[in-house]
């Protein structure tokens, strides 16, 4: 009998692999990061053969340090960096350009085109999205205009698109599967949300032929087996979402009004809104947090480009840290910020601004300043930004959020979680299980299979770790929260 479930968790800096048995506890794990590839200022871009390589591999990795072979996994669940653009060739597999990452501005003066015409009404209408070159879409179509000999390829079928849920599904089963899972099509600015299908209206303006388009089904079923080679014998590929929308599973959201907030490159708050598409008057994104057995639940989204990237730029950058962790004994070393803010518009900003020409600044710089202060100012950006979306989720749904659940890799940062709770006074939640969007998508692939009875095993299996009561005066919390606004105001339009 099948002891385990096995998610691929694809991430924008790297591919993850997890074990888990069937109490939802992680058995065995592997991690490789892959190479960033930035062409120009605010082009973002990854060697899909990278993303397939190093997935490939720590999922072997993963299985072999569990001592598991293919008979003791239930299935797999596969979850991903999403709106990542990848088009291959059919017959080779082979594909026509780098992975367009999400966070790549290349569309953006498609997108301004779009908006000139009047049809980003269109685009928010059927699709829940704003028109910005973060989603799919546009990235699908400068490849089809780029490229040379794509578009005719695509028009026959012989070029397909997928994010990197179909990419993967596609090399794992050797070509025979071309899916993608309802959350994933929802970011690709080409579905309507509302019929759930591929919209015509939209294929037709953004010129992309529905021959290279994925099937789309449900988050959680059968989609097909992986070729015996990879793993000594097949494997079922059960489970699929985004990496947001499995981190919203796996924090076991399941009631209106529950809500997840992910600390990782970008930041991602997704709020539960039942069958409900709500519709937003405040700059989020209207989305499908997952499809089960054709019955869709919605949710609005605030997407946060920069957060936990910004501590990567400390590192990378600025050298002013070795590695990440560091960051929270630096900020440390000062009482406060000192008046500094942080607007890490590094991509832009996303949600609720929408701001592509934004640009990052440090405001408030005095002699004074020292390393200790930036480095506050950073995680302290990432709670502000956070704020920005909690409190249009708060306008557009009527719902007083009762406490944040929170995961992702910078949400081990103590500091950072308290400051998260005093400047939104809303209580932080933060699990047991750190690793909820492995943990969802390895949910969605064991509820296909009968591995786990369904949502109500995964809400009975989620615990908290430690939660952070909000500290701060709400004086003391209103006047840090204006000061980041009017940061945010000098960052605005900075390229235009
Ligand atoms: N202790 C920490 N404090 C703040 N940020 C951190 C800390 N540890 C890791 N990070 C940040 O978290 C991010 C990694 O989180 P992860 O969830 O793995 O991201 P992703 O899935 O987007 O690749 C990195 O951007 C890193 O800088
Ligand atoms: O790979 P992550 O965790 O940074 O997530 C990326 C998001 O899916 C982008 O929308």
């Amino acid at each position: 009998m099948a002891k385990y479930v096995l998610a691929l968790d694809q991430g924008t800096t790297s591919s993850r692999a997890i074990v888990f048995d069937h109490d939802g506890a992680i058995v065995s794990v592997a991690q490789q990061e892959f190479p960033q590839i930035y062409p120009a200022p605010g082009l973002v871009e990854h060697n899909p053969e990278d993303i397939w390589s190093s997935q490939l591999s720590v999922a072997q990795e993963a299985l072999k340090k569990a001592g598991a072979s293919s008979t003791d996994v239930a299935a797999i669940g596969i979850t991903n960096q999403r709106e990542t653009a990848i088009a291959w060739e059919k017959a080779t597999g082979k594909p026509v350009f780098n992975a367009i990452v999400w966070q790549s501005r290349l569309t953006a003066p498609i997108c301004d085109e779009l908006k000139t015409k009047g049809f980003d009404k269109e685009l928010r209408a059927r699709t829940g999205l704003v028109t910005d070159a973060y989603f799919s879409g546009t990235k699908v179509k400068w490849i089809l205009d780029n490229v040379e000999g794509v578009r005719e390829k695509a028009e026959r079928g012989e070029v397909l698109f997928g994010n990197v849920d179909t990419f993967l599904i596609w090399r794992l089963t050797r070509g025979r599967v071309h899916v993608t899972d309802a959350t994933n099509a929802s970011r690709t600015l080409l579905y309507n949300i509302h019929e759930g299908e591929w919209d015509d209206v939209i294929l037709k303006e953004l010129g992309v032929p529905r021959a290279m388009l994925p099937d789309v089904r449900p988050s959680s079923e059968v989609y097909g087996e992986t070729d015996p080679e990879f793993f000594g014998g097949p494997i079922k590929i059960a489970g699929i979402a985004g990496d947001q929308q499995a981190a919203t599973f796996g924090q076991a959201c399941f009631e209106i009004g529950m809500a997840k907030n992910t600390y990782g490159t970008g930041s991602f708050m997704l709020m539960n809104t039942g069958s409900e598409a709500v519709e937003s008057k405040n700059g989020l994104l209207t989305t499908i947090a997952w499809r089960l057995q054709n019955q869709t639940t919605y949710a609005l989204e605030g997407s946060i480009f920069i957060t936990g990237a910004a501590v990567q730029w400390l590192r990378d950058g600025l050298k002013a840290i070795e590695s990440s962790g560091d960051v929270e004994g630096l900020a440390n070393t000062v009482e406060d910020n000192g008046g500094i803010y942080l607007v890490p518009a590094f991509v832009g900003l996303g949600a609720p601004y929408w701001d592509s020409y934004a640009r990052g600044a440090i405001l408030g710089l005095t002699r004074g300043t020292t390393m200790g202060h930036i480095a506050r100012a950073t995680l302290e950006s990432m709670c502000y930004q956070t704020r920005d979306v909690l409190e249009a989720m708060v306008a557009d749904s009527g719902v007083d959020l009762k406490a944040l659940r929170v995961d992702g890799g910078a949400a081990v940062n103590n500091t950072l979680m308290q400051f998260q709770a005093d400047i939104l006074g809303v209580p932080v939640q933060r699990p047991k299980v750190a690793e909820t969007t492995a943990l969802g998508s390895a949910y969605l692939a064991g509820i296909a299979t009968n591995f786990w009875g369904g949502p109500q095993e995964v809400a009975a299996q989620w615990a908290i770790d430690q939660t952070f009561e909000p500290r701060m005066s709400k004086d003391q919390r209103e006047k840090l929260y204006k000061g980041w606004k009017k940061a945010v105001e000098r960052s605005l339009h900075w390229e235009q």
